[in-house]
């Protein structure tokens, strides 16, 4: 609204509400004299009106009167509401709050649709005329194997530069040394080949590329860049004709779960999270530091897919990618789902993995039916959300992942295994876990600071309560004490201005 004033001055920019009031008093009718008239007829009821206001935020103020399809709009609206009684007029005010409120609320309904009919059509206009819908095979060349799933390969691999030559675009063995050896393939990427011929594996790529679009609208930075897609166009090497493959920016080197396999974790993270050794901090300290950064990461990025209405449902070391500059994103959204309009929910279908799964193991009670249309389910998300709070799935296996970086021996997946053995005879209370277990565990880390790591553990890691509460969001872990202390925060920023390089 501020502008349509122009110029505007900078004390009616530092002013906005003023214009706000004024614009909602326009005239009731073209004859009679408008609000504004009569108040620049008589500055001091005006003066009055406003307060001491100074003289040119009063007069671009008065000056909104000179916009007609503005004011004809007001008019309209305002001639509507002069029908209605008080009541009415109370009602009207309070339905609109009551809706605003509702479509506003997580997961959020008018959010979701300018997405869906605005932002996602434009995204795909945009793609199209960039060319980044339009990848062929003959774009990458494949190189080393890094995973399998039930559904996917993994390979990573580079983009073929346009002059290079279609002989030199043959893979060969041992590519993958030999494409990071090459000077001419700097941009490297992750390609993930969708199995051919296995039930459910079509469906599982189509649902990952939803995702990946979805979330490069919503919360890009929670998530490897994702470059688009491209059906094979004839079958050789690793290359089956017809089937898809899906493209990432490669992020980095190592998944969260590498470093922690290292028996210098998290010391190996600590130039990679703060740019170097923290000097002059004890070294507990420095591992409860990295610990804190890369948690306060992993909890940020779960509630900024949470906004969007996506569980993640995978959220475990494996799946989070550790980047150069040290940010921590997540990968593989093969098994997420988006309960604003129910996408991948299959009520009974859990896709877990058993040693970060929460002991609820559905993200919705089983009871739920199947989701209705889109819109449909638009529409009731926000009641559903509500009444199971689906994304304490994800905070669970944070907690879980918490509890790895800080206690050594349940890195191992044999140690993961006998706490979860352990973690369940206790009825998911880690207080009472702490009193019967065998493992011995190292809490010094989650001991510092008054336990403050320990208490955010034990409200991330339980069984729900009523209404499927009782378990942190990630929005409430991070209004948690252990967050506040941001040493972490604080380290990290420093080394982005290199101050302690
Ligand atoms: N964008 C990326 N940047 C760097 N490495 C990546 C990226 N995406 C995936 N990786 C690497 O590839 C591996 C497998 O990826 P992903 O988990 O998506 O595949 P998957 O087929 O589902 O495998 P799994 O079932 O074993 O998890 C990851 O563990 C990681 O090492």
């Amino acid at each position: 609204m501020a502008s349509l004033i122009s110029p505007m001055t900078p004390a009616l920019q530092q002013n906005p509400k003023i214009i706000c009031f004024s614009a909602f008093k326009p005239p009731l009718h073209h004859d009679t004299p408008s609000f504004t008239d009569r108040l620049r007829s008589n500055p001091g009821r005006c003066k009055a009106f406003f307060g001491n206001i100074p003289d040119d935020l009063l007069e671009n103020t008065l000056q909104l009167d000179q916009f007609p399809a503005f004011q004809s709009g007001l008019v309209q609206f305002q001639s509507v509401t002069e029908e209605l009684s008080d009541t009415q007029k109370w009602g009207l005010l309070v339905f609109a709050g009551v809706a605003w409120i509702y479509l506003t609320a997580r997961p959020g309904i008018l959010i979701g649709a300018i997405d869906a009919y605005l932002l996602a059509p434009l995204q795909l206009g945009l793609d199209s005329l960039t060319g980044r819908r339009n990848l062929k095979r003959s774009d990458f060349l494949v190189g080393d194997k890094l995973g399998e799933g039930s559904f996917g390969v993994v390979y990573s691999g580079v983009v073929v530069p346009r002059n290079a030559t279609v002989e030199e675009k043959v893979p060969k063995r041992g590519t993958g040394r030999a494409l990071q050896l090459d000077e001419r393939f700097k941009e490297k990427v992750i390609l993930k080949k969708v199995k051919v011929g296995i039930t459910g594996a079509e469906q599982f790529g189509e649902v990952e590329e939803w995702f990946n679009y979805r979330l490069s609208r919503a919360a890009p930075e929670t998530c490897a860049k994702f470059l688009g897609s491209f059906v094979a166009d004839q079958t050789s090497s690793q290359f089956t004709k017809g089937g898809k493959w899906l493209v990432w920016k490669f992020e980095g080197d190592r998944t969260l779960g590498d470093y922690m396999k290292d028996r210098n974790f998290p010391f190996n993270l600590e130039s990679v999270m703060f740019g170097r050794v923290l000097q002059g901090v004890v070294s507990v300290k420095r591992s409860a530091l990295i610990i804190k950064q890369v948690m306060r990461q992993i909890i940020t990025s779960l509630k900024k897919i949470h906004d969007t209405g996506i569980v993640h449902r995978d959220v475990k070391p494996a799946n989070l990618v550790v980047t150069k500059k040290g940010q921590v994103k997540l990968i593989d959204f093969g098994a997420a789902t988006d309960l604003r309009i129910g996408k991948n929910y299959i009520p009974d279908q859990s896709l877990l993995d058993p040693d970060y799964c929460p002991p609820e193991l559905f993200v919705l009670p089983e009871e739920t039916p199947s989701p209705p249309p889109e819109p449909v389910a638009a529409l009731l998300s926000p009641v559903i959300w509500q009444l199971n709070s689906p994304d304490l799935f994800d905070t669970y296996s944070a907690g879980i992942v918490l509890l790895q970086m800080a206690i050594p021996s349940l890195r191992p997946v044999s140690g993961l295994k006998n706490f979860n053995t352990e973690i369940k005879k206790a009825r998911y209370d880690l207080n009472k876990w702490r009193e019967s277990t065998r493992l011995r565990p190292d809490l010094t880390i989650l001991e510092l600071d008054s336990g403050r790591g320990w208490d955010l553990a034990t409200k991330l890691i339980s069984e729900r309560g009523y209404l499927g509460r009782g378990r942190l969001s990630a929005a409430a872990a991070l209004r948690h004490p252990y967050f506040l202390l941001g040493g972490d925060q604080a380290a990290a920023v420093l080394s982005k201005f290199s101050l302690i390089k």
